[in-house]
């Protein structure tokens, strides 16, 4: 059963590709040793985004869309502190470059200060359809649009702010699974339909297809359910959950501290099981 969700640096999986040996103590790279960029790089990089804007329309969140056409960030390896002018003004976030994978203390601290950590490195040529951690373009494509985003800011901001005080419960489990669900895989139902607004979706060719086609499972955002359901972290998702507003998000942080408790001690839900009360969406 692959883990859920990294609790301490203990627990980063060992191996990991990125700098951590030059990170400052919040997680963070300082710009002098961030590696240049090579022409490979760019050339990835337009061909990742390329593959995905033929699939986004119909497919993708429109409030995604808008921040991802204000970035322009189609051409090149895009550089955070130019997306950060634009974050700043939009809903007062930067971006901050980091090796990798950070421990939930140092991510959740840079989340609670609107400081999103976005992996310098970028994948290789060759793996171009699935790499196992996060590089710049998960990080950037699929976490930094929805930044613009007010609601959804505000939301984010708040999730740190919850992960800090769940860590010293001992309730991060369950919070990582928030974060699986509602940041990496979530669907939002707009008046043209569902659409998603994951990072994990968008940022894959893959989960994009699969998350909007007719297979897998999709239910109505309920936090408890959310809170109790496993994941696996090396397949497609067989369910999704689905928010109407990014204002349920927020208020899904409002209603945690109760919730986390119980989710703590309840049967966790496995990958694609049942719930107590599930609640198909209905579109
Ligand atoms: C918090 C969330 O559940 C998950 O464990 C983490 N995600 C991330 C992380 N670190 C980075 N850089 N990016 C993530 O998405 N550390 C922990
Ligand atoms: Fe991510």
């Amino acid at each position: 059963q692959p883990a859920e969700g990294i609790i301490g640096t203990a627990s980063l999986p060992q191996g990991l590709r990125g700098d951590y040996d030059h990170a400052l103590a919040d997680g963070t790279l300082p710009d002098a040793v961030l590696a240049p960029r090579s022409a490979s790089d760019h050339a990835t990089w337009r061909t990742l985004v390329a593959r995905q804007r033929r699939i986004f329309p119909g497919r993708a969140a429109s409030a995604w869309l808008e921040g991802l056409d204000r970035l322009r960030c189609d051409e090149a390896v895009p550089r955070l502190e130019d997306a950060s002018a634009i974050l700043r003004a939009a809903t007062g976030w930067s971006l901050v470059p980091c090796p990798g994978l950070l421990p939930d203390a140092q991510f959740f601290g840079l989340l609670a200060t609107r400081r999103f950590p976005v992996t310098h490195w970028i994948r290789r040529p060759e793996e171009l359809d699935y790499i196992v951690e996060p590089d710049i373009f998960h990080d950037f494509l699929g976490h930094v649009p929805l930044l613009t985003q007010p609601d959804y800011a505000e939301f984010l901001e708040a999730y740190g702010h919850l992960g800090l005080q769940a860590e010293k419960r001992g309730q991060l489990a369950p919070l990582a699974r928030f974060y699986w669900f509602m940041v990496e895989f979530g669907l939002i139902a707009e008046r043209e339909g569902l659409r998603a607004y994951g990072a994990g979706i968008l940022s894959s060719r893959t989960e994009t297809l699969h998350a909007l086609s007719g297979t897998p499972r999709r239910l109505e955002f309920d936090m408890a359910r959310v809170l109790r359901s496993t994941y696996r972290i090396d397949d497609v998702q067989p369910v999704y959950f689905v928010i109407r507003d990014y204002g349920e998000l927020f208020a899904a942080i409002g209603q945690a501290p109760k919730l986390l408790d119980a989710a703590v001690r309840a049967d966790p839900i496995p990958p694609g099981g049942q719930g107590p009360d599930d609640r198909a969406w209905r579109g």
